[in-house]
C-alpha cells in the first residue's frame, strides 16, 4: 500500500448513513472523439440485460454539448469533473491517452451512492451483474488483469514471459523474492465512493509519480490490501482470448472489454493482429447489435430509466453467486 494510506480509509465507518443506499454503474467520458459511441453502446446493453441501476456518465469539461444531450436522451445521468493531473515525471505512458484517466478518481467522491460499479466505454454488458452491487463492502473487485501483450514490453513480467494468468507456466525467479501481488485491469470494478477515500486518493497521487498505465497502477498499489479478485467472466480483457483461451469460457462471459489493439467496435476495420479472429469479429457484430437496436433508445413505455438506487437490496451475497476463485482471496483487512 502506499505510504501514508490511513487504513481507516477504506473502512465505511467515514461515511455518512443517511439510512438507505443508493447505486449506481460510472462511465468516464473525455473529448469530443468517438468513445461517446462507447458509452451510447454501454447505456443500451446495460436496458438490454434489464439493470436495475442508472449509468452516471462522469465527464471532462472537454465533452462538447450535443455528446452530453445524446448521453442525456440514452438515459444517463452526465456529471461535470475537473481534471485531475499526476505529479510531473519524465513518464511515458504505455498509450498517450491514459494520462486522461487519472481524473476517474473523482468518481470516489460521488459519495451520494454507496457502490458502484465502474465501466470503461470500450466495455460491453452481455448478461446482468447487478449483483456486484450487493458484495460486501470493504474491498475492492476487479478482475486480474493479462500481460502477454506487446503493452506490457517495458514490464519485468513481459521480459521473462512470466503472466499472473497461468503463473505456474513461467515460474516467478526465486532470487527475485516473492512474486507481485495480484494486478487488476482498471476497464472494471467495484468500489464505494467516499471521501475519506478520495481525499486519501488525491493526497497520495501528489506524491506518487506516474507510471506507463498511469491511474491502473495507481489504483493497484493503492487497493492492494482489499483487492478481491473476481472471475474473468466481470471483464474479459480481449487478449484472453489467444493467450490464455484455456482460462476462457466465452459463452459464460457476461463483460467483454474491448481493450486490445485495433479492437473498439465503433473503429474496427479487422486489421491488425488477431484481429481477424472469428471471435473477435462475433463479439464486435454482437457489440453493433446493439448500439444499433432501437428498441432499447429511451422510451417512456418499454425502457423506463431505473431511479438511482433500491432500499435495502436482499439479493443473495455476491459471494454466494460467483464460482470458485482460482486464487486465493486476501482476508479482510483490519478494523484498526
Ligand atoms: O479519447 C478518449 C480516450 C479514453 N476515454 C475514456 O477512457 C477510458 C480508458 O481508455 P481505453 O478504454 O482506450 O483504454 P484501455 O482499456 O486500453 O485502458 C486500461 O488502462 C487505462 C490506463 O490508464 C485505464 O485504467 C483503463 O480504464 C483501462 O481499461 C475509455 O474506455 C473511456 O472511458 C475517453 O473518454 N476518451
Ligand atoms: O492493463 C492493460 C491495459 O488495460 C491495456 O490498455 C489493455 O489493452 C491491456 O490488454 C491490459 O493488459
Ligand atoms: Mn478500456
Amino acid at each position: 500500500m502506499a505510504p501514508g494510506v490511513p487504513v481507516d480509509v477504506f473502512s465505511t465507518s467515514g461515511k455518512v448513513n443517511r439510512g438507505y443506499s443508493k447505486k449506481a454503474y460510472v462511465t468516464f467520458l473525455a473529448g469530443n472523439g468517438d468513445y461517446v459511441k462507447g458509452v451510447v453502446g454501454l447505456a443500451k446493453g446495460l436496458r438490454k440485460v434489464k439493470s436495475a441501476y442508472p449509468l452516471v456518465v462522469a465527464i471532462l469539461p472537454d465533452v462538447p454539448e450535443e455528446h452530453r444531450e445524446i448521453l442525456r436522451s440514452q438515459g444517463c445521468i452526465v456529471r461535470e469533473i475537473e481534471p485531475i493531473y499526476p505529479p510531473e515525471n519524465q513518464v511515458q505512458f504505455a498509450m498517450a491517452h491514459f494520462v486522461i484517466n487519472y481524473s476517474k478518481l473523482r468518481i470516489w467522491n460521488f459519495e451520494e451512492y454507496s457502490k458502484m460499479v465502474y465501466l470503461d466505454a470500450d466495455i460491453q454488458v452481455y448478461d446482468n451483474i447487478d449483483h456486484l452491487l450487493d458484495a460486501p463492502d470493504g474491498y475492492f473487485y476487479a478482475v486480474m488483469d493479462c500481460f502477454c501483450e506487446e503493452i506490457w514490453s517495458h514490464s519485468h513480467q513481459y521480459s521473462i514471459g512470466y503472466c499472473q494468468q497461468c503463473p505456474d507456466k513461467v515460474t516467478w525467479p526465486v532470487e527475485m523474492g516473492s512474486p507481485p501481488p495480484w494486478y487488476f485491469n482498471a476497464g472494471m470494478f467495484v468500489f464505494e465512493p467516499s471521501r475519506l477515500t478520495y481525499d486519501s486518493l488525491l493526497e497520495t497521487l501528489q506524491i506518487t509519480p506516474p507510471t506507463p498505465f498511469a491511474e491502473q497502477d495507481f489504483l493497484n498499489m493503492f487497493f492492494q490490501k482489499v483487492y478481491k479478485p473476481i472471475p474473468l467472466v466481470y471483464n474479459l480483457v480481449l487478449a484472453m482470448l489467444w493467450r490464455h483461451p484455456e482460462n476462457v469460457e466465452l459463452d459464460k462471459v457476461k463483460v467483454v472489454h474491448y481493450c486490445a489493439a485495433g479492437s473498439k467496435p465503433w473503429r474496427y476495420t479487422g486489421k491488425g493482429a488477431n484481429m481477424d479472429r472469428e471471435d473477435i469479429k462475433m463479439l464486435v457484430a454482437k457489440w453493433w447489435d446493439i448500439y444499433n437496436d432501437e428498441s432499447l433508445d429511451v422510451n417512456a413505455d418499454q425502457n423506463p430509466v431505473p431511479e438511482a438506487g433500491q432500499t435495502f437490496s436482499s439479493k443473495p451475497s455476491i459471494m454466494a453467486s460467483l464460482p470458485d476463485p482460482t486464487v486465493s482471496y486476501i482476508p479482510a483487512p483490519s478494523a484498526a
